[in-house]
């Protein structure tokens, strides 16, 4: 029976509205008969999952401004229908499989209810606050970050490892939105003034450039006026085969 259920699982990115990695490498996937949404779920938690990049009562009227700001150049401009924003607000989930199936590596994941990092506090606002919008054309991403009193590290400043974890996500989330299933190789980080705890910080990726397997993204924090710069970086993104996570290396 469990096996049977375990067939009916889909892998899902977290990052995206539809499922992106429908196969894992060496096993057969089959569509589930009903939508993700309905389908019959083998653990506890709700069929319908909580997209954390909608506004909260947590965020303060800056993160807002500037959310309200950069949600604004998604929208379609109604003069002219035909041409389409390059940007787009990617939704964020807080599990990255939801229907998957696989061995036993994946099925021990799910036993353990793995939960994204930056997502797995239930207060709001208490950790990582944050909205990542793309610009298809440009290939460069904005995060909107409103960092929670969980996050300290020196006195009343974000903690050096908290940014580093925003960088990653952020350097990370367009490396696989432009070359698909990445692991990150390499990440340089210069922090260049001390972010204060609570503040609203914008970080700004970019593509470097793509050789073969290897994806590299430029990164700079700054202040939400854009006036202050508190962190620069550079990450490297290798492409995977998805089996790749889950012991093999084909
Ligand atoms: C499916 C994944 C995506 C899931 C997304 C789910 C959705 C969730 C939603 C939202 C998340 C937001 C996004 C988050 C993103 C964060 C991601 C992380 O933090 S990943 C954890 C930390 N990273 C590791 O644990 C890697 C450990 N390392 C490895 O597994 C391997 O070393 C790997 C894959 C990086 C490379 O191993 P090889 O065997 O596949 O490839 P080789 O041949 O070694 O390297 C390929 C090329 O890259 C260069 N290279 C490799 N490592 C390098 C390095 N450290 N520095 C410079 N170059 C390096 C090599 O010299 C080679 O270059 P030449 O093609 O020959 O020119």
């Amino acid at each position: 029976m469990l096996r049977h259920m375990m067939r009916r699982l889909v892998l899902f990115q977290g990052q995206h509205q539809q499922p992106t990695f429908r196969a894992l490498r060496g096993t057969k996937m089959k569509t589930p008969r009903h939508s993700p949404g309905l389908a019959l779920s083998i653990w506890t938690l709700s069929s319908k999952p909580r997209d954390f990049s909608q506004p909260n009562s947590s965020w303060s009227p800056e993160m807002r401004k500037v959310y309200d700001h950069y949600n604004a150049l998604c929208a379609t401009d109604p003069e002219n229908e035909s041409e389409k924003s390059p940007w787009m607000k990617l939704p964020s989930y807080n599990r990255s499989i939801k229907y998957a199936t696989g061995g036993i590596h994946l099925s021990k994941l799910i036993q353990a209810e793995a939960r994204l990092f930056t997502r797995n506090v239930k207060e709001q606002g208490a950790t990582f606050e944050y909205v990542v919008f793309i610009n298809k054309e440009e290939k460069s991403c904005v995060c909107v970050f409103q960092s929670g009193r969980l996050l300290e590290g020196a006195p009343g400043h974000v903690h050096g490892g908290a940014i580093a974890t925003m960088i990653d996500t952020v350097t990370g989330t367009l490396a696989g939105f432009l070359s698909g299933p990445i692991m990150t190789a390499n990440l340089n980080i210069d922090y260049r003034s001390p972010m204060p705890l609570g503040s609203v910080v914008l970080i700004h990726c970019v593509l470097d450039r793509i050789e073969r397997r290897k994806t590299y993204i430029t990164c700079k924090v700054t202040s939400a006026d854009e006036s202050k710069l508190y962190t620069e970086a550079t990450a490297l993104f290798v492409s995977i085969s998805v089996g790749h996570l889950f012991g093999s290396r084909s």
